[in-house]
């Protein structure tokens, strides 16, 4: 029977969402449509989880109304909803980390299913390291996967030092596997071979071209908003109503942050100085 055999699919996507924008949602549908059009997978969720205040990236307003934003753009959604574990850490989370969080939580509730063979599909997944790598597309049709969503920005910040530990990359796309996005500016496939790392794990990313590209970023959207211009209909109406009404973004709240170092480079700062 049809879908018995293809592979269950969580998609997560980590950002700032800041505020969460119309593509930010576009990218769910581009991702679910490319992996379900492989025949291979059948995408049954989709997370959005906001980060944490801890990330202190410049501008970025307080978590609760992130998440309260995105809650609002998932509102009419029958698969993608937001998760407000990451953001409500104390300190910010590693990427790697928010992903086996959601990993962890994926399996538990497959096995208050007692569906034991997800069990052991993922007690396999834990054990071995090398597991997507060595057979990314021949067992894959066994238990759910986890894979992180992200656009082309994201991978790209890769190759930036210190970003990323390189075991994190290395677990995110080796382990879970990726869906990347393409963004205007952005050549993930150029990435992908220029990097000796990305190109062992060729295999698990999954580049997904967004031919009708549409350039809509936060940061397009902040400044939009802090200069009195309209950006309706590039996030959902609730989404701006809700903006509207606790006047957010403005001039003033753009310097949040403006003089602190982003927390993953803050580890590099500590360790270079330790
Ligand atoms: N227009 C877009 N096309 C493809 N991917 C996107 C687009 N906008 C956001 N994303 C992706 O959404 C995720 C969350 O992004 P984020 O919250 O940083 O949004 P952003 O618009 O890039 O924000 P900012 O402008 O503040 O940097 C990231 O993986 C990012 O690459
Ligand atoms: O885990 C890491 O080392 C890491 C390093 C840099 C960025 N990230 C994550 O990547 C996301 C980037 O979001 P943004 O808004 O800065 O594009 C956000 O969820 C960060 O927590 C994660």
């Amino acid at each position: 029977m049809e879908g018995q055999n293809m592979t269950k699919v969580v998609l997560l996507a980590c950002g700032s969402f800041n505020p969460i924008t119309n593509m930010h949602l576009r990218m769910f549908e581009l991702a679910r449509d490319h992996l379900e059009d492989t025949g291979q997978y059948r995408v049954v969720r989709g997370i959005i989880s906001p980060v944490g205040d801890g990330y202190k990236k410049k501008g970025l307003i307080e978590a609760c109304h992130r998440v309260e934003m995105a809650r609002l753009a998932t509102e009419n959604s029958d698969w993608i909803s937001v998760d407000s574990w990451e953001s409500l850490q104390p300190e910010w989370v590693e990427t790697a980390k928010v992903v086996r969080h959601h990993y962890e939580e994926l399996i538990s509730t497959e096995e208050n299913k007692d569906d034991v063979d997800t069990a052991k599909y993922a007690k396999k997944q834990r054990i071995d390291e090398n597991y997507f790598e060595s057979s990314a597309h021949s067992k894959r049709r066994d238990g759910p996967r986890l894979m992180l969503l992200c656009g082309a920005d994201v991978l790209e910040s890769f190759e930036i030092p210190n970003m990323w530990k390189q075991e994190d990359i290395v677990e995110i796309v080796g382990r879970y596997g990726l869906v990347c996005i393409t963004r205007s500016g952005n050549d993930p496939h150029k990435l992908i071979h220029q990097s000796d790392l990305l190109w062992n794990y060729r295999k698990t990313i999954e580049v997904v071209q967004e031919w009708v590209t549409n350039d809509i970023s936060a940061t397009h959207l902040r400044r939009a908003l802090r200069r009195g211009q309209s950006v309706r209909y590039l996030v959902p109406d609730r989404v701006l109503h809700y903006i509207q009404e606790q006047d957010f973004y403005s001039a003033e709240s753009e310097k949040k942050n403006a003089d602190v170092v982003l927390a993953p480079l803050q580890r590099y700062t500590a360790a270079s100085s330790s």
